[in-house]
Order: C-alpha cells, then sequence, then structure tokens
C-alpha cells in the first residue's frame, strides 16, 4: 500500500522540520562563538552580541541539519509502482551549502533528471533529498555525486541525471574574489551514460526556458 504514505507524511521519520533545537549542543557551540568573538576583537558583552553566540549556534545546527535526515528513507516514504518511462526533470531547485574548507557558503541551482523503471517518486521528495545533502558541510563535486547515488540505489531508475551550478563565497568575498565565476558540476547513472540523445535532451531541458 505504497499509496497510503501520501496521507502521513509529516510522520515519516526521513526527514525533519527545524523547529526545535538541540539546547545542549546549541550551549556548548555558543560557549566557543563567545570566545572566538573576544579572539577576533569584539567586545561579547556588548548589547547588540550578548545574544550573538547563542544565535550562530542556532543558525549553524540549522545549516548542517542534513546530518540528522536520511535521505534514502525520504524517497523511500513516496514511491509509487507506475508505469512511465520517459524522464522526469526537476530543475532550478534552489542549493544553499556551506563549503567544508571555509564554512562559507555555495549556493545556485540544481537539476536533476531520472528515468523511471517501474516506480515514480513523489516530486516534492526530490528538492528534499537535495537539501538533506546541501545542509551538510560539502564540496559540489561530492553533492553532486551523493544526491545521484542516492537516487540510483533507492528508486533503481533507468537513468539518474544531476547537474549544479553554484556561486562560492569563498572565491567572492574572500580569497581568489571573483564576483561571476560560476561552478557546475554534473553526475550521471544508467542511460545518461550509454545513450548520447537521452543525455542531450536533459541538457536542452534544463537550458530551454520552458515557462
Ligand atoms: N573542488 C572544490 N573546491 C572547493 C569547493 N569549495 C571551495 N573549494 C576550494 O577549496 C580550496 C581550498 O584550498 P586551500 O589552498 O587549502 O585554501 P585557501 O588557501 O583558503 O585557498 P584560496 O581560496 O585559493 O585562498 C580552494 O581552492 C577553494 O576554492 C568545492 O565545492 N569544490
Ligand atoms: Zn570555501
Amino acid at each position: 500500500m505504497e499509496n497510503d504514505k501520501y496521507n502521513h507524511e509529516e510522520e515519516t521519520v526521513g526527514y525533519q522540520k527545524i523547529d526545535r533545537y538541540d539546547d545542549e549542543k546549541i550551549a556548548s557551540v555558543a560557549v566557543h562563538y563567545k570566545d572566538i568573538l573576544g579572539k577576533l576583537g569584539e567586545n561579547p558583552e556588548r548589547e547588540g552580541l550578548l545574544k550573538t553566540p547563542e544565535r550562530v549556534a542556532k543558525a549553524l545546527q540549522y545549516l548542517t541539519h542534513g546530518y540528522d535526515i536520511q535521505p534514502q528513507e525520504i524517497l523511500r516514504s513516496a514511491m509509487f509502482k507506475e508505469d512511465y518511462s520517459q524522464m522526469v526533470v526537476v530543475k532550478d531547485i534552489e542549493v544553499y551549502s556551506m563549503c567544508e574548507h571555509h564554512m562559507l557558503p555555495f549556493f545556485g541551482k540544481a537539476h536533476i533528471a531520472y528515468i523511471p523503471n517501474g516506480h515514480i517518486v513523489g516530486l516534492s521528495k526530490i528538492p528534499r533529498v537535495v537539501d538533506a545533502f546541501a545542509r551538510r558541510l560539502q564540496v559540489q563535486e561530492r553533492l553532486t555525486n551523493e544526491i545521484r547515488d542516492c537516487i540510483q540505489e533507492t528508486l533503481h531508475p533507468a537513468g539518474v541525471a544531476v547537474v549544479i551550478e553554484c556561486k562560492h563565497l569563498c572565491m567572492s568575498m574572500r580569497g581568489v574574489q571573483k564576483q561571476n565565476s560560476v561552478t557546475t558540476t554534473s553526475a550521471f547513472t544508467g542511460e545518461f551514460i550509454s545513450n548520447d540523445k537521452t543525455r542531450a535532451e536533459f541538457l536542452r531541458l534544463i537550458t530551454a526556458d520552458l515557462h
């Protein structure tokens, strides 16, 4: 009865909304940020900064809450038997992640396709999988591969395609300071590798303005 899962999706354990924080974790991270503020030359006791260590700790918990999510469970919670074998494309999915080298944001868009092989998946679950992996410390290449592998290994489609385009703040607000460079990564399985026409169609669909 896979369809039943539509009805109680909020109860499934695969993902969580961050509407509550781990108080112990927040307090232990906040202590360090108070210390860091002092070391940076600030006065952590001044009014505007009094709650900053706690705010930063909460923000960081949110920005890394993907560690608490099992992306495979997200997909399993909404897989439906369906006799549809054309490419399904979800494009322009917003991505917000943090580079693991500098802990600065990188952000942009993900474009994802799969070719069903007996099962389709609830459309919203694809952006949820993106978030589950993006809300961790990442490099863009690993993020791309993890999304591909999760969809392939859970849904077993005839092929998966993932393209991600992002700007990295570590390359614009510091370091090499290139304001307009965009990094594109891609990862494919199955028919997207073996069939040039399939891959070309995917690339055409994600670059076409169909709106
Ligand atoms: N491949 C890859 N590199 C990344 C990503 N995010 C950040 N980086 C890079 O990680 C590298 C870390 O290089 P290091 O030389 O150790 O660090 P750094 O001295 O701060 O380097 P600069 O950014 O060049 O100043 C930099 O080249 C960053 O641009 C990513 O998602 N993928
Ligand atoms: Zn970085």
